[in-house]
């Protein structure tokens, strides 16, 4: 897959390519896919949505980080599948997309309610804010969204004195899940299981609290898992 150009930058993002990297494999979007993002920024992610993607609906509450947004897909030659939305989200989300992304966190939790009320497949999440991470995981997880959650540093390497040394990133939080099988209950009988995981790690055998997740050590106490 080819490199993303970002000759145009914004006062934020890019989301960086390693995390990108993850972040794809999280969403593992098909041509058959609508997907949603709330925050487009540099467009980067976008960029890269849409080339796997049948449709990328992008919004972007910051009209001149919309409009670096467009250059940078027209930079890469990505376009025709791409709906770019001056908006902030909830308002503006697409009711009929497969797969959501949240790289801007404001009015999170009405997008997670969209989510679950759309039955939005896949859902991920990218958090920096230690504060803001731990709320919206208990946010997925009220919701009944939550699979996983994935905290990572990327670190690059440069010449030091001819060895190496590393350059460190901002850790990231990245919260996986999906309403594609939330119940019709809208998630209630996972927000009455989370409240009891979130007492504290006293109903835990382990003083561990898990979440349903696909990539399990064998001692993890939860089962289930969507994906
Ligand atoms: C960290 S940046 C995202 C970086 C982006 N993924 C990239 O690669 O450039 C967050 C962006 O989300 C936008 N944003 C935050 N909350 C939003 C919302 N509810 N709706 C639309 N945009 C939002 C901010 O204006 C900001 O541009």
């Amino acid at each position: 897959m080819a490199h993303v150009s970002l000759p145009h930058d914004a006062k934020a993002g890019p989301t960086k390519s390693e995390v990108r990297a993850v972040l794809l494999s999280k969403l593992d979007l098909t041509p058959t896919d609508h997907f949603a993002e709330v925050g487009s920024c540099t467009g980067a992610v976008t960029v890269e949505a849409a080339r796997r993607a049948g449709r990328v609906t992008a919004l972007e509450r910051k009209p001149e980080r919309v409009e670096t947004s467009r250059k940078n897909l027209a930079a890469n030659e990505v376009g025709g599948s791409v709906e770019l939305r001056e908006s902030e989200a909830p308002e503006g989300l697409p009711t009929d997309a497969d797969a959501l992304f949240l790289g801007g966190s404001r009015n999170y939790e009405a997008v997670l309610d969209h989510a679950v009320e759309h039955r939005i497949d896949r859902v991920v999440m990218n958090v920096s804010r230690l504060e803001v991470a731990g709320a919206a995981t208990a946010a997925f997880r009220e919701r009944g969204l939550l699979d996983e959650v994935v905290q990572f540093q990327v670190s690059h390497g440069y010449e030091l004195a001819g060895a190496t040394s590393f350059d460190s990133q901002n850790p990231v939080y990245m919260l996986v899940g999906g309403a594609g099988e939330v119940a019709a209950d809208g998630g209630k009988a996972a927000m009455d299981d989370g409240g009891a995981a979130t007492d504290g790690g006293e109903t835990s055998t382990d003083g561990d609290e898990r979440v349903r997740g696909t990539e399990r050590s064998p001692g993890d106490s939860t089962g289930g898992g969507r994906r």
